[in-house]
Formats: C-alpha cells, sequence, structure tokens
C-alpha cells in the first residue's frame, strides 16, 4: 500500500491523487500506476477541476484512473489471480478492468465515495464477479524517506541502530 501511495504523489490531480500497486500470487510487484492524463495529452494543457457547466472542461471525461494505469503497465504477460492494492476503492469503470484482467483481490485504504452510485455499482460487480475487497488498515499512519540514510549510516552504526530498534520494542 505504501508503494500505491508513493506512486499516487506523481499525480497531477490537485484534488484526489490515487496510486495503485498490483503484486503477484508470490506478492511480487507486477504493475504500478497512478491518475493521470493519456499519453499525450498534457497535464498543465488539461482541465484538473471536476465541477464546471460544461463537462469538457472537467477531469472526468480524460483522466486514465489509477487501477487502469496499473494494469496497463504491467510486466507480467497478465494479472491473472493478482492482488491490487489502491489508496481508493475502485469506481465502476476500474471494477470492470478488474474484474476483466483476472485481479482477484482489491485492498484499498479509502473508501470516500462508497455512497455514490459509481461506486455501490463497483462493490455489485466486484460481489457478484467473486472478486474479494478489503480495506488496508496501516500498522503506523505516515513513512518517513530519509534519502539522506545512505551516505550517514556506516556498516557500525546501521547495526547499533538495528539492535537499539530490537530493544525498545
Ligand atoms: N478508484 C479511483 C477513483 C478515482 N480515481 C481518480 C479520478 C480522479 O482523478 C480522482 C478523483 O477526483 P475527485 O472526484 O476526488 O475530484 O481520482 C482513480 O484514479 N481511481
Ligand atoms: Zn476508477
Amino acid at each position: 500500500m505504501a508503494t500505491a501511495f508513493l506512486s499516487a504523489q506523481r499525480s497531477k490531480d490537485p484534488r484526489t491523487q490515487v496510486g495503485a500497486c498490483i503484486v503477484n500470487e508470490e506478492n511480487k510487484i507486477v504493475g504500478i500506476g497512478y491518475n493521470g492524463m493519456p499519453v499525450g495529452c498534457h497535464d498543465d494543457e488539461m482541465p484538473w477541476g471536476r465541477d464546471s457547466d460544461n463537462i469538457l472542461e472537467t477531469k472526468q471525461l480524460y483522466v486514465c484512473h489509477a487501477e487502469l494505469n496499473a494494469v496497463l503497465n504491467k510486466n507480467s504477460a497478465d494479472v491473472k489471480n493478482c492482488t491490487i492494492y489502491v489508496a481508493l476503492f475502485p469506481c465502476n469503470e476500474c471494477a470492470k478492468v478488474v474484474i476483466q484482467s483476472g485481479i482477484k483481490e482489491v485492498v484499498y485504504y479509502s473508501d470516500k465515495y462508497k455512497d455514490k452510485p459509481e461506486f455501490v455499482a463497483s462493490k455489485k460487480m466486484l460481489d457478484m464477479a467473486g472478486v474479494k475487497y478489503r480495506q488496508h488498515i496501516p500498522k503506523q499512519k505516515q513513512i518517513l524517506i530519509d534519502f539522506t540514510a545512505i551516505d550517514a549510516m556506516t556498516g557500525t552504526n546501521v547495526k547499533e541502530v538495528l539492535k537499539a530498534d530490537q530493544t525498545s520494542f
């Protein structure tokens, strides 16, 4: 799930950044994606708003969802029997992609749109198709990425830090 969230950071959506990470039956990553405009449709020339009288001026008609991108970006022949970790529960269109691609389980973090028809329809299809879904409850709320750690740590103090960690938990 952390990999899905890291991928989401690349999204230009100012309101909801979604990331998805697909793993196979051995828990190996086979595809990653985030919500973004189609290739060749430049992020800064496309609309990112959602509320406009002119639907052509909203993102909904254009943006590729994280789940679709993760499946399309797969580095394996297919994603049959895989699990998709996704920051937001799949919408109806993504549920179709999940089902048709053979993914067997959805692990999601947020279900903030659960009352919207797209998400009710999604659950209906996932249930009928026998795709399992469950909410991910993270052990910790945040993960810090410290780029400086690789240079700061020597072999000796890595061992010391690990030892200290083991004694404090
Ligand atoms: N399962 C989902 C659901 C939504 N998205 C994308 C589509 C939009 O870029 C954004 C939602 O925007 P909002 O309605 O919150 O303004 O999230 C997705 O990638 N996967
Ligand atoms: Zn979707």
